[in-house]
């Protein structure tokens, strides 16, 4: 059975984050970028792009993925319900967007984006009782670039 190393030394991991609910979307931030430098990746190989919101992430993953610059990307926001369908329609067009950068682009894409009902679900994903995703993304992208890198 094929095993990932989780090995951050030497690689270089690009992160695209919403501004747009930045009281969680830096927690996410944090959590990712905490867990990369504890397995070795240097903070100078993160590279951090902020955009507006979770929409946005998709176009700046892609650009990123295909610069040869990373050999991971993690997408981090936190989308959150309001009143009306916009909420579905962000989610929606983000997540499909990310899955296909991932899909059929040159490095994984880890989907680190929030959906929740409320702030304080949101929050308790972001460093929570319900841990952090941006840890879990960050985690995953190593693992992710092993598992590529033994299939190459
Ligand atoms: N409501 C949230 C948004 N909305 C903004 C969109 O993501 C996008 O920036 C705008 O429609 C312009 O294209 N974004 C989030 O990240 N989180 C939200 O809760
Ligand atoms: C997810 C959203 O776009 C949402 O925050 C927008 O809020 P509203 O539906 O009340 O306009």
């Amino acid at each position: 059975m094929m095993q990932a190393q989780l090995q951050g030394q030497g690689k270089k991991i690009g992160i695209v984050v919403a501004q747009f609910n930045d009281l969680v979307t830096d927690r996410l931030l944090n959590g990712a970028t905490n867990t990369l430098n504890q397995f070795g990746v240097a903070p100078a190989d993160i590279e951090i792009i902020k955009v507006p919101g979770a929409f946005e992430i998709p176009r700046m993953a892609r650009i990123l993925g295909e610069s040869k610059q990373v050999d991971g990307v993690i997408a981090l926001g936190a989308v959150v319900r309001g009143e009306t369908p916009h909420f579905d329609y962000v989610c929606d067009a983000t997540a499909r967007g990310i899955a296909e950068v991932s899909l059929n682009g040159p490095v994984p894409v880890m989907f680190g984006v929030l959906t929740t009902d409320t702030m304080a679900q949101a929050l308790n994903r972001a460093g929570g009782k319900g841990g952090n995703k941006g840890s879990d993304c960050a985690t995953g992208v190593l693992q992710m670039i092993s598992l590529q890198a033994q299939m190459a």
